[in-house]
């Protein structure tokens, strides 16, 4: 895959709320034919199989595959471990997300890069952190993403609504190719992010996470509801 494939582009990432109705394979396929369909230059699948479910279906659009884990020792919960970057490899994804943060890990970035180059797939590197991006370009990760920012200890305070539009600014300044992803919610942040400088922007929740959507609607009518005191 050429990396140029993702420039400017939209990745659509097709993972349902666990446990959800829409929690099944066969609609994380179907998601993310409607997102090529539309106009999506780019995937971002959880799982392995579900990986190799999305790649036998879609072939010209890269899929960017994670595995997520909850770990008892490591609050790091994307593809954590070396089998999990030879599992996405196997299913045919075209690049290996994993965790880039400066926090406590079963294995360190550098080996989780060194068994993806190994297995001949790019590098993304989700990120919280200015300097978690540079670390992780350093080492020679070829997207840094923005992914982290606001779920992590240390930016937990960030406004859960909005996209972190300064740490793209400040890492595309430092010269990363960004991939904008985390509360992108409108079409018009989106582009905000590439004016931001982002090489490309990622949107889940908006455009596959029904429940979410569902629920930034009901609170604000029932704000609404609030602010014209209470239904008639
Ligand atoms: C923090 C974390 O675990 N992020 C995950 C990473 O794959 C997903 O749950 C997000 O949906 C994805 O990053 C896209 O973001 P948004 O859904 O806000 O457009």
């Amino acid at each position: 895959m050429q990396l140029s494939q993702l420039k400017h582009a939209l990745v659509v990432s097709c993972q349902p709320v666990p446990g959800s109705p829409m929690d099944r394979q066969d609609i994380i396929v179907a998601m993310a034919g409607a997102a090529v369909a539309a106009g999506a230059g780019g995937l971002r699948i959880e799982g392995a199989d579900n990986v190799r479910a999305v790649t036998a279906a879609i072939r010209d659009v890269p899929v960017i595959g994670i595995v997520k884990r909850d770990l008892d020792d490591s609050p790091v919960r994307i593809t954590p471990y070396l089998k999990d970057v030879q599992a996405l490899a196997d299913a045919g994804a075209a690049v290996i997300a994993f965790d880039g943060t400066d926090r406590r890990r079963p294995v360190a970035v550098a080996d989780l890069l060194a068994a993806t180059r190994a297995a001949g797939r790019l590098a993304m590197a989700d990120c919280a952190i200015l300097e978690d991006g540079l670390a992780c370009m350093a080492l020679g990760c070829e997207l840094i993403g923005t992914t982290l920012s606001g779920y992590t200890e240390q930016t937990a305070g960030l406004p859960d609504d909005r996209p972190d539009l300064d740490l793209v600014a400040r890492l595309a300044s430092a010269g990363a190719m960004v991939v904008a992803e985390g509360r992108i919610r409108t079409a018009a942040e989106a582009a905000a992010a590439l004016r931001a400088g982002a090489y490309c922007v990622t949107v889940g929740s908006a455009i596959t996470r029904i429940e979410h959507i569902t629920e930034w609607f009901v609170a604000a009518m029932r704000q609404t509801r609030v602010q014209a005191q209470g239904p008639r």
